[in-house]
């Protein structure tokens, strides 16, 4: 498939497919085609493979988490969509156009088109924030007036136009980072990059900033792309999600599926680490790491929906002939679909708890044993 063609929805996943499930007909906003980055030998040090033969496409519109561990080559990956590295190998196309090949005035200009945000906001700490959005305009020959009317509607945009003569070290973090978005969309780009953007935020200025960015991928169709260790943040705004390790995709696909049936150990425990506060604490702290004689074993599965919960306590005992107990429920929405995260207690008899275990395994249920209670 090249960087022109349009997949249909519902078609079977290939590698490079687009990864957005909603429009009838999706148009790529990026695409990596078998992408290998690889940093020479430097003085002591030996060459680093960054990436590997990464295939993906990102539809327009579309919002896209890019998720993995330190050093899974997240950066790398950001540095060859705004054309700040080369693929060693492969080609890395953006709004159609193969920025991995361009340079000089044709790459800045192509780099206009590609907004970015970061975790610790890069502003410039001698410009007011109204100044500091005004930045890529003026280096893009943008006309005093031009700027002044493009810059209120930018503040009005985010919300801060009550700041517009504050400088960076007055404002919170959040206010910051208003600005830092300001600032990227300035130029009116088709994608926005958010690296970490919301790392260095509490939770609920995180909820704020991300519940901006969904305001602006809704009313301006920017396509967004949050780069990210953190599945919480996948979860409340994406929804489409790659999950990268030691430079090579191990999954992709949709935020809800990836959420209920993952295939690989470290997707599973980005999502642990997502639900964290799932349990009731009544639960939790009853919850012990040994087993009780005639106890439960206790562990959580995610599903479609609540129905979804019902089927699957009812399938447990009409195939295994095993009851459940049903020890909490909790509905959230995920990707845009509700997801189920069920607390199961299982007869805390060996093979009753394996049987159950290795039934949700098979049908790739998402699947973690919490503990035992008595
Ligand atoms: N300029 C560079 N020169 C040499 N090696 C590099 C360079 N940039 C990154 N690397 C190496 O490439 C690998 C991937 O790094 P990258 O920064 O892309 O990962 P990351 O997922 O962004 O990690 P982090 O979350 O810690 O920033 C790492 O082993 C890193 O040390």
């Amino acid at each position: 498939m090249n960087a022109h063609q349009s997949v249909r929805a519902g078609q079977p996943v290939q590698s490079s497919e687009v990864i957005a499930p909603d429009a009838p007909v999706l148009e790529a906003m990026v695409r990596f085609e078998a992408v290998s980055k690889v940093y020479p030998a430097h003085r002591n040090k030996p060459s680093v493979r960054a990436l590997e033969d990464v295939d993906f496409a990102i539809a327009r519109g579309s919002i896209t988490g890019v998720i993995g561990r330190s050093g899974a080559g997240k950066s790398s990956l950001v540095r060859l969509i705004n054309g700040l590295e080369k693929p060693t190998t492969g080609r890395v196309i953006v709004a159609d156009s193969d920025i991995s090949s361009l340079s000089g005035r044709e790459l800045r200009l192509a780099q206009r088109s590609i907004g970015m945000i970061f975790q610790h906001f890069n502003l410039l700490s001698s410009r007011t924030a109204a100044d500091n959005i005004a930045l890529p305009l003026e280096i893009a020959g943008w006309s005093k007036s031009d700027i002044a009317s493009r810059v209120s509607e930018l503040l009005d945009l985010v919300d801060i136009a009550d700041k517009r003569d504050r400088y960076p070290s007055e404002l919170s973090g959040g206010q910051k980072q208003r600005i830092g978005i300001a600032r990227a969309l300035a130029t009116r780009p088709n994608v926005l990059l958010s690296d970490e953007a919301t790392s260095a935020l509490d939770p609920q200025t995180t909820r704020s900033i991300l519940d901006l960015l969904a305001n602006i991928n809704r009313e301006l169709g920017v396509t967004i792309i949050l780069i990210t260790h953190e599945m919480s943040v996948v979860r409340q705004l994406a929804k489409e999600v790659i999950v990268l390790d030691a430079g090579h995709i191990i999954e992709k696909g949709h935020v809800a599926d990836i959420f209920t049936h993952p295939r690989h150990s470290i997707t599973q425990t980005f999502l642990s680490e997502a639900l964290g506060d799932a349990i009731p604490v009544s639960l939790t702290s009853r919850l012990q790491q040994q087993p009780r004689p005639g106890g439960q074993a206790v562990i959580r599965v995610l599903v479609r929906g609540l129905d979804g919960g019902a089927t699957l306590v009812a399938r447990l005992a009409r195939e295994l002939a095993i009851d459940v107990a049903l020890l909490s429920a909790r509905i959230d929405e995920i990707g845009g679909q509700q997801i189920g995260s069920l607390t199961l207690g299982v007869p805390d008899d060996d093979t009753k708890a394996a049987q159950v275990l290795s039934y949700l395994s098979q049908h790739r249920y998402s699947v973690e044993r919490l503990g035992y209670v008595a």
